[in-house]
C-alpha cells in the first residue's frame, strides 16, 4: 500500500459527512488536485470545487479507475448500487473507506473484486473543525498497511481508535450520533437561560462557551466527569438543585437509553442489507 501523500482519494456523497473528512484532508495538506469528489449533486460538486478547489465529477465509474482511496459516504441503502457502479475500475492496491452506519465489511466485500482491500470506519461531524471522533475497523482483507493507509485518511480529522468491528455499532451510538446530543443540550440550556429573560445572543455564548469549558477539562484533565460534577456541586447550592431535576425526570436513564436505541438502530441497518 502507499503512502497516503501520493494518493488520489475519491470520496463518494460528499454531503455531512463526506465533506467534513474531506474538509480536514485537503485543510491538512493533502494536494487538492488529488482529492476527488464524486455526488449526484451538481451544486454540492460547485460548493466544495469553490471552497477546497478538488475536482469533482458525478461520474463514479471514472472516479473508481481514476482514484487509489475510496471513501464511501452515501447513504446506507444507497451503498450496494453505489459499489456495483465503483467495481469495474477497482483492483490490486485499492482502499475502499466505508462510514456507511451499519453497513458490514463483510457485505461490501461482496461486491468488489478480492483484491480490494476494505475498511469500515465511524466518524462524526466535528471532522469538520479537526475536532471529530473517528474508529476504523479492518475488514477480512485489510491487511496493517490497508489499515495504517485508511487511518492516515482520519488523522487531519480528529482523534482516530483502531477497534474490531463488532463495537462499530456502539461507537455508532456513542460517538457517531453523540454530537447530537450534545447539540439538543446546548438548544435546551440556551432555552433555558432564553426563559429566564437573557437575551438569546448571550445565553447562545454562555452555553457554548460552557460545553467547550466542560468539554475541554474533561479532555485534558486527569478527573472524571464525576468529580468534575462534585466540584461544581455546593452542598445545598444552586448546582444541586438543578441536578435534582435532572434525576427527578431520569435524564441519565433518558441518555443511556438513547446510547441503545442509536447503537440497535446502526443494527438493524446493517440486517437491512
Ligand atoms: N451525518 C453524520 O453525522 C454521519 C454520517 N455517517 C454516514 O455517512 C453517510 C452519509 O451521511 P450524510 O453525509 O449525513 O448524508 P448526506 O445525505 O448529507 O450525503 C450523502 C450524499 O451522497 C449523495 N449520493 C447518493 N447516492 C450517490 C451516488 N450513487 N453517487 C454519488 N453520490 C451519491 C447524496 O445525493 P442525494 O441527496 O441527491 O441523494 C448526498 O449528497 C451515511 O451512510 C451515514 O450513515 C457516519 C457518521 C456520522
Ligand atoms: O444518523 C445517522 O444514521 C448517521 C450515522 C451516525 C450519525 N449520523
Amino acid at each position: 500500500m502507499p503512502d497516503l501523500a501520493s494518493c488520489t482519494i475519491a470520496f463518494y456523497g460528499v454531503g455531512a459527512m463526506g465533506s467534513a473528512i474531506l474538509a480536514a484532508l485537503v485543510r491538512g495538506g493533502h494536494p487538492a488536485d488529488q482529492v476527488l469528489a464524486v455526488d449526484t449533486s451538481s451544486e454540492r460538486l460547485r460548493e466544495l470545487a469553490e471552497a477546497y478547489a478538488v475536482r469533482t465529477t458525478s461520474d463514479v465509474a471514472e472516479a473508481a479507475g481514476a482514484a487509489d482511496v475510496h471513501v464511501v459516504a452515501v447513504k446506507p441503502g444507497d451503498v450496494p448500487a453505489l459499489l456495483d457502479a465503483m467495481a469495474g475500475g477497482l483492483g490490486a492496491g485499492d482502499l475502499v473507506v466505508s462510514v456507511a452506519a451499519g453497513v458490514m465489511s463483510a457485505a461490501i466485500e461482496e461486491h468488489l473484486p478480492d483484491a480490494v482491500a476494505v475498511a469500515r470506519v465511524m466518524p462524526n461531524t466535528p471532522a469538520l473543525v479537526g475536532q471529530g471522533m473517528a474508529v476504523v475497523s479492518p475488514g477480512s482483507r485489510c491487511g496493517d498497511e490497508a489499515l495504517a493507509l485508511a487511518r492516515s485518511v482520519l488523522e487531519p480529522s480528529g482523534a482516530v481508535l483502531s477497534l474490531p468491528e463488532k463495537h462499530l455499532d456502539a461507537v455508532t451510538g456513542v460517538s457517531g450520533s453523540g454530537p447530537a446530543y450534545a447539540f439538543y443540550l446546548a438548544e435546551a440550556m440556551t432555552e433555558g437561560g432564553v426563559l429566564m429573560g437573557l437575551p438569546r445572543d448571550v445565553a447562545t455564548t454562555l452555553t457554548v462557551q460552557t460545553l467547550l469549558g466542560a468539554a475541554t477539562m474533561l479532555a485534558e484533565g486527569e478527573d472524571s466527569a464525576t468529580i468534575l460534577r462534585e466540584r461544581v456541586s455546593s452542598p445545598g447550592g444552586t448546582t444541586t438543585a438543578g441536578l435534582a431535576v435532572l434525576d427527578e425526570r431520569a435524564t441519565r436513564a433518558a441518555v443511556v437509553a438513547a446510547v441503545r436505541a442509536a447503537t440497535e438502530r446502526s443494527a438493524e441497518l446493517g440486517r437491512a442489507r
